[in-house]
């Protein structure tokens, strides 16, 4: 039977004043009882007391007005009746044009009358007390129907629900989800507080958001095929995995809080899941991982909203740095370690063959992938080029391999010391590889320049981009094997390694070859490995080439072995001795000075376009600074400052080493501006150029701070030995003692050697070496260490550039 609008205009003026939404609003049931006497008669109220809906109820909470399915009719579409205490609503059968029914809040059970309703599209008849579920003739229009908060314990099939889109069925007893594999409209799926145990029944459905909040879940299982999925509830379970939900590349939003997720790598389920933005794992044991949130945002990157937080771009910039960070920052930090825990040490100045504090010792990279062949390569080079190279032995916490000598390839410590040596600020650049340490020390690379020669080290690209943070310049070799199958066959016999470690060497072929394609000039050379003989040869040639050793082959015959050491430094030092004393033409000069000289000018050319376009004027008056600073340092001259307030007695140096000094001219004047250690630094520029006189010194007597010279040096070495051996100073002769004043302006301070080291034996050759300035420790004592720290880090300040170079190139 059908509502027509005359009847309904009749029912409506029969509760004039009473519109559907007040009683919507506010239970007003009793109120309304008392308020309108006339509306009720004593039928209608014992119907009531019943919970059974009469036609006048019906009549007052009817709305909507439209045209019926038919089209012939105005009718009634919507009726909504909440909170009546309702437990008979058979009468509805007669109102066949609904389309929408609200009846939430009452105690119906039995929803049959919903067969009589065609047209029926929404359906809430939640807060009810509805067992039977869709206990009715389906509504072939029924597109959403709610029956949450009833009794409902089993699902039924739904397969002539063709037309369901939301279907809610929360705070309900069902156990098992079932009959829904025909509903392929439904979108919306809410099951929350229920008992299900396993998920299931859900087959290829087009869901777009399920909801299984507060079941007994376990595991997230059978969703694989749900691929419109966007939004998941599986919030109050006892999932302990996010395994199942990979599939589900729609998921936008997930919801697992309290659940029995623990462990971080369960997100790596969700990773691929691109379009994800919303998750929250709140009150779950994964919030008590370390760095919880990072590791998760880290995993999950496209999250804008964790644990219902805003993901911000610096957590995100954090995750990244914490758990990839890119090698340059891996590097940086490195370094930033070492110097760090350098500068908490007493400082000490390795001078080796250097001509200058800020030049850079010469050294030699091969890096590559492990058991590229690089080690087995450095040693070759060390052993046929040993005038020029030295092998730089790094420490390892690993074991050492059969065959493998403790200090010849590697210095094998414990964890433990090698972690105390970093703190003790030993190291210039350490990596971890493989689960062990690595570590190149300071004293492996000054050991071997205190030899006069280059160091020769290998390491993997962690290791080349630590030190090419560092004021080390060395040269780096790339060794790369292509044939990766003879590469894996090579790693194989040597029997050293599982499957794992070389797998991972393999994989970073592709790292090393990727940072030379895209970093032109990283690497200085690159040679191919496959074939370790023509590696040696390659890297032989590269090294000639390096060291100018072709040229000096062909033109007069020298054979490579045995060429002095010497003349090696010499030519670096007599290059910077032009360097130091020209000002802004000193590749002209170096040309003057030895046109001839294809290393020399090669060499030079190259510095000075790197050095020059860079350096200010102010720059330059500094570098020429230090260089004195150094200079006095190293000949001896103590901080005027520091011998003035201490009276410390100290060696004269020789007089070859100083000749300027030697007429006793060498000014220790408290009026030179030089009372503290840092006014070094603000003292005039140019104190190094030619002529000019030191700071705060007269012009006439100031002495000229020259470079060292060495051969001189080696003049009058036996005359050092001499001295030293009769433990005298070795210039006693021509020292003056010192002032009983040294501040008095115009006093006089013979400058110093530099104290051999403690502990070290002064050998003949030592001796010898300490004195040409082939390698001279000068350990930090005292009072000399303010000043050498400060000249210490002046010398870090200016990042040194000098360094062999390839006449070749
Ligand atoms: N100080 C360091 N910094 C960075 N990498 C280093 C350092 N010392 C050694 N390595 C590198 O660590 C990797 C592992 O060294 P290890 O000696 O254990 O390997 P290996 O199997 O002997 O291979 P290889 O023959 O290349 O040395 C090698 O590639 C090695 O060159």
């Amino acid at each position: 039977m059908s509502v027509s609008v005359e009847q309904a205009a009749v029912l409506n003026s029969q509760t004039a004043g009473n519109s559907p939404e007040s009683w919507d609003q506010d239970d007003r049931k009793t109120t309304l009882d008392t308020e309108s006497p006339q509306v009720k008669n004593t039928e209608e109220l014992n119907n009531m007391e019943n919970g059974e809906l009469t036609e006048d109820e019906v009549s007052k909470h009817l709305s909507t007005v439209g045209r019926s399915a038919t089209g012939l009719q105005h009718v009634y579409l919507s009726l909504c009746l909440p909170r009546k205490g309702l437990k008979n609503v058979s009468i509805l059968s007669n109102y066949i044009h609904l389309e929408k029914l609200e009846l939430p809040n009452n105690k119906i059970k039995d929803l049959s009358c919903v067969s009589h309703m065609p047209y029926l599209i929404i359906l809430d008849a939640s807060h009810n007390e509805i067992s039977d579920f869709f206990g009715f003739q389906p509504p072939k229009n029924l597109k959403e129907a709610d029956f949450s908060h009833n009794r409902i314990s089993s699902m039924k099939d739904l397969s002539a629900y063709t037309s369901l889109r939301k279907l809610i069925l929360d705070y309900n007893s069902i156990g098992e989800i079932r009959g829904l594999e025909k509903c392929s409209s439904l979108t919306h799926l809410s099951m929350e507080h229920n008992k299900i145990l396993r998920i299931g029944g859900l087959r290829n459905l087009p869901l777009r958001q399920l909801c299984l909040k507060g079941n007994l879940l376990k595991r997230i299982e059978n969703l694989q095929t749900l691929r419109s999925l966007q939004i998941l509830d599986l919030s109050s379970n006892r999932i302990q995995s996010l395994s199942g939900l990979q599939d589900l590349h729609l998921l936008g939003n997930i919801n697992l809080e309290s659940n029995m997720i623990g462990e971080i790598k369960e997100c790596s389920h969700l990773q691929y899941l691109l379009l994800l933005r919303e998750l929250n794992l709140k009150r779950n044991p994964i919030q008590e991982q370390p760095d919880y949130r990072l590791a998760v945002i880290f995993i999950l990157n496209h999250l804008t909203l964790l644990d219902e937080r805003p993901v911000s771009v610096e957590e995100k910039v954090s995750a990244v740095n914490k758990y990839d960070p890119s090698l340059e920052l891996v590097a940086a930090r490195d370094h930033m370690t070492h110097v760090m825990y350098q500068y908490m040490q007493p400082q000490g100045i390795f001078d080796s063959t250097l001509p200058s504090l800020d030049t850079p010792y010469p050294m030699l990279v091969l890096t590559g992938p492990q058991a590229c062949g690089k080690r087995e390569l450095a040693h070759k080079l060390c052993h046929e080029y040993s005038d020029y190279f030295g092998y730089g032995a790094c420490h390892t916490t690993r074991g050492p391999y059969f065959g493998e000598e403790d200090g010849c390839d590697y210095h094998f410590v414990q964890n433990e010391e090698f972690q105390n040596l970093i703190r003790m600020g030993y190291f210039v650049q350490t990596m971890q590889y493989g689960g062990n340490w690595y570590g190149l020390s300071r004293e492996a690379i000054e050991s071997v320049a205190r030899e006069g020669l280059a160091c020769c080290v290998h390491m993997e690209l962690e290791g080349v981009f630590s030190l090419k943070t560092s004021y080390f310049e060395p040269r780096y070799i790339l060794l790369l094997p292509t044939k990766t199958d003879d590469y894996i066959l090579h790693m194989k016999a040597r029997g050293f390694y599982t499957d794992a470690q070389i797998e991972k060497a393999v994989s970073r072929i592709d790292l090393y070859a990727k940072i030379h394609r895209e970093r032109p000039g990283f690497f200085d050379s690159v040679i191919l490995s496959d074939d370790r003989k023509q590696a040696y040869s390659a890297l032989k040639q590269l090294i000639k080439e390096y060291l100018g050793l072709e040229e000096q082959e062909k033109e007069g015959g020298l054979s490579i072995k045995g060429t002095p050491q010497i003349a090696t430094a010499d030519k670096i030092h007599s290059l910077l001795s032009v360097y130091n004393e020209g000002g802004e033409s000193t590749a002209a000069k170096m040309i003057e000075a030895d046109p001839t000289d294809a290393y020399s000018q090669t060499y030079y050319s190259k510095i000075q376009v790197r050095l020059l376009p860079q350096k200010t004027s102010a720059e330059l008056a500094s570098f020429h600074r230090r260089q004195q600073m150094v200079r006095e340092a190293l000949v001896g001259k103590i901080p005027r400052a520091y011998t003035r307030l201490f009276k410390r007695h100290v060696h004269a140096a020789p007089s070859l080493l100083t000749p300027h000094s030697q007429s006793g001219d060498y000014n220790e004047d408290s009026s030179s501006g030089e009372s503290c250690p840092s006014s070094g630094l603000s003292s005039s520029a140019g104190v190094l150029s030619v002529g000019s006189p030191a700071d705060g010194l007269d012009a006439a007597t100031a002495p000229k701070v020259e470079p060292l010279d060495v051969s001189m040096l080696g003049q009058n070495l036996e005359t050092i030995k001499d001295h030293m051996e009769s433990g005298l100073s070795p210039d006693s002769s021509h020292s003056a003692p010192e002032p009983a004043s040294p501040g008095r302006p115009g006093s006089n301070a013979k400058p110093i050697l530099p104290p051999i080291p403690q502990g070290r034996k002064a050998t003949e050759s030592e001796s010898t070496q300490q004195l040409t300035g082939q390698a001279g420790q000068v350990p930090l004592q005292g009072l000399m260490a303010g000043f050498l720290k400060l000249i210490l880090s002046c010398a870090y300040e200016m990042r040194p550039r000098l360094h062999f170079e390839s006449p070749a190139k």
